[in-house]
């Protein structure tokens, strides 16, 4: 694995009025891991991830991704250069296929909606299928989005994120709402995604099975600080992390 820094945050702040939702976070996130972001309800897990694809500006500190500063820049500026979040149904289109929303999510990627030439056509097709494969949701592919399960919907937005190419994707809380065999459906695919296509994994969660079962990183925050970070075995066997927030689950 390779140890080079793809995404890093230093002393970031993001501010509501006198309060910190986020506070002096310093975040290293190394290209090819799988690192996840835990935390108490209210910790800041979600305005951080908020901040590094640009939806909200940081009140403070700087955020590079592979270079680039990143901090303050627009959401599609930010997904362009390779930073996607899969986003809970917000973008997918309930009566269209499955087929048909990752077409749609491709167009947008290659600018070309008034140009649909026929081979155009079919090589889009062929790319839709390879991301519905992907995700596992071959034998669906002509159904209406809307009548999936609530695990292959989280699946379909993921195979929407895969369509701008990402090298970074964000997951906030991904198996949320989730059967324990959805919730392993979704820890194989996001495992899958980061062997076979190299992608590198940001992603908060609440339960913690599938926090350590998955993840090379692990970073704790607590009242919008970061209160431990490293490795997850490392941060699984730090007793002030356990006793502090885990508590009774630890
Ligand atoms: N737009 C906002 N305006 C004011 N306060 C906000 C805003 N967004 C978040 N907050 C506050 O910031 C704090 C952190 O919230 P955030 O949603 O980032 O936490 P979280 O760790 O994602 O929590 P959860 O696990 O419950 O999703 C909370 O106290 C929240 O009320």
């Amino acid at each position: 694995m390779s140890e080079k820094a793809l995404l890093v945050a230093t002393g970031l702040v993001r501010a509501f009025g006198g309060f910190r939702a986020v506070d002096e976070v310093d975040l290293t996130v190394t290209e090819g891991t799988i690192h996840s972001v835990i935390g108490p309800n209210g910790a800041g897990k979600t305005t951080l991830f908020r901040l590094l694809t640009g939806i909200l500006r940081p009140t403070s500190g700087t955020l590079e991704f592979d270079g680039a500063q990143i901090g303050g820049k627009p959401p599609d500026m930010v997904a362009r250069l390779g930073l996607a979040q899969a986003f809970q149904t917000t973008n997918i289109f309930p009566r269209m296929s499955v087929l048909e929303s990752v077409r749609a999510a491709l167009v947008s990627r290659h600018h070309r909606t008034r140009d649909m030439f026929s081979w155009f056509h079919t090589r889009l097709t062929g790319e839709a299928m390879d991301m519905i494969d992907r995700v596992g949701l071959t034998e669906f592919a002509d159904e209406e989005s809307q009548t999936l399960s609530h695990g292959d919907q989280r699946a379909l937005e993921v195979a929407l994120a895969l369509a701008v190419q990402p090298r970074l994707l964000l997951l906030d809380e991904p198996t949320a709402g989730m059967s324990p065999f959805e919730s392993q459906r979704m820890v194989s695919l996001v495992r899958a995604l980061s062997r076979d296509m190299g992608l590198t994994v940001i992603l908060s969660e609440h339960d913690m099975d599938t926090v350590f079962g998955i993840s090379d990183e692990v970073t704790v925050m607590h009242q919008g600080k970061v209160i431990a970070d490293g490795p997850a075995a490392e941060v699984r066997a730090n007793d002030e992390v356990m006793s502090i927030y885990l508590g009774s689950e630890a």
